[in-house]
């Protein structure tokens, strides 16, 4: 029986939210594997705590084969398995509509279906063991802007559903909804402003409100098949 504690696998780590929560967990002595798909600074500070850091591209399925592929190769459990990585896209493009409906359903539901089924192996050799979807308050109804990314997130709602089914007792899966956690640099004035009003609390509470989330169903061991709704009370505007 290993002494150390198996690791946790975060996709899309190296930057806001996912860098958050690997550090958080860091910080409490859980070892952590991190993907990326693109090369950031946030993942030297990864590095620099040992974290293998994984290049990963879930835009497509053979993408998402060749990671399971090789994250067999750095372990043989798994703690948890955090499924972070996502791209916030609208129908902005006329002509690329379907391109980016599959690319948004293939990082948020193939990647975790595939990720789920190939490693729940790895993960039944540790107790306790979790999977975490990250998804979106938005399924709750929806989004004239981005109606691709929005129904993938509703998708891995029902994902999170699907595996709590499958892998209990050994296993359990549960969902995290956000709403405004963390603005974009690029995010203006006014859309700041008209964003914080669309909830009761109207603050940008930062990566903390995600990762009190994730602690609580790690370490709940009566929590199963749960989405976890963290939108400040958007519900009630
Ligand atoms: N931020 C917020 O306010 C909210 C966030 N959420 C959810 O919380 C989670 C974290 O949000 P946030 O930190 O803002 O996320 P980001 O937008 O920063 O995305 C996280 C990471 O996902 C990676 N990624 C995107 N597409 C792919 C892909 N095809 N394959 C592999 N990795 C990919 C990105 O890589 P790269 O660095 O290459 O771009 C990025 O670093 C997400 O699931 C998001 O949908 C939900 C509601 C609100
Ligand atoms: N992958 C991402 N998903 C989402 C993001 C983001 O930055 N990356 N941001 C949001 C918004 O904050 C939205 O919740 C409020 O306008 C949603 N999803």
């Amino acid at each position: 029986m290993s002494a150390s504690p198996a690791p946790i696998l975060i996709t899309g780590a190296s930057q806001r939210i996912g860098l958050y929560c690997a550090e958080r967990l860091l910080d409490e002595g859980q070892p952590v594997i991190a993907t990326f798909r693109h090369e950031r600074p946030g993942l030297a500070r990864l590095r620099e705590r040992g974290v293998p850091t994984l290049q990963a591209d879930f835009a497509d399925e053979a993408g998402i084969l060749a990671f399971i592929e090789r994250l067999k190769e750095h372990t043989d459990r798994l703690r948890a398995i955090v499924h972070n990585a996502s791209e916030w896209l609208g129908e902005a493009t006329p002509g690329e509509e379907a391109r980016i409906f599959q690319r948004l359903f293939n990082v948020h539901m193939l990647a975790p279906y595939l990720i789920n089924l190939h490693c729940a192996e790895l993960l039944e050799r540790s107790s306790p063991a979790d999977i975490v979807h990250i998804g979106d308050d938005v399924t709750r109804k929806g989004s004239a802007q981005h109606i691709a990314y929005s129904a993938s997130k509703a998708g891995l709602d029902n994902l999170t559903l699907s595996f709590a089914a499958r892998l209990a007792p050994r296993v359990k899966v549960n969902g995290i909804a956000p709403a405004l956690i963390l603005f974009k640099p690029q995010d203006d004035t006014e859309y700041r402003a008209r964003t914080l009003a669309k909830s009761a609390l109207g603050i940008e509470p930062g990566a903390e409100a995600v990762y009190l989330g994730l602690r609580y169903l790690l370490d709940n061991p009566y929590v199963t098949g749960t989405t976890l709704t963290v939108n400040g009370g958007r519900h009630l505007k």
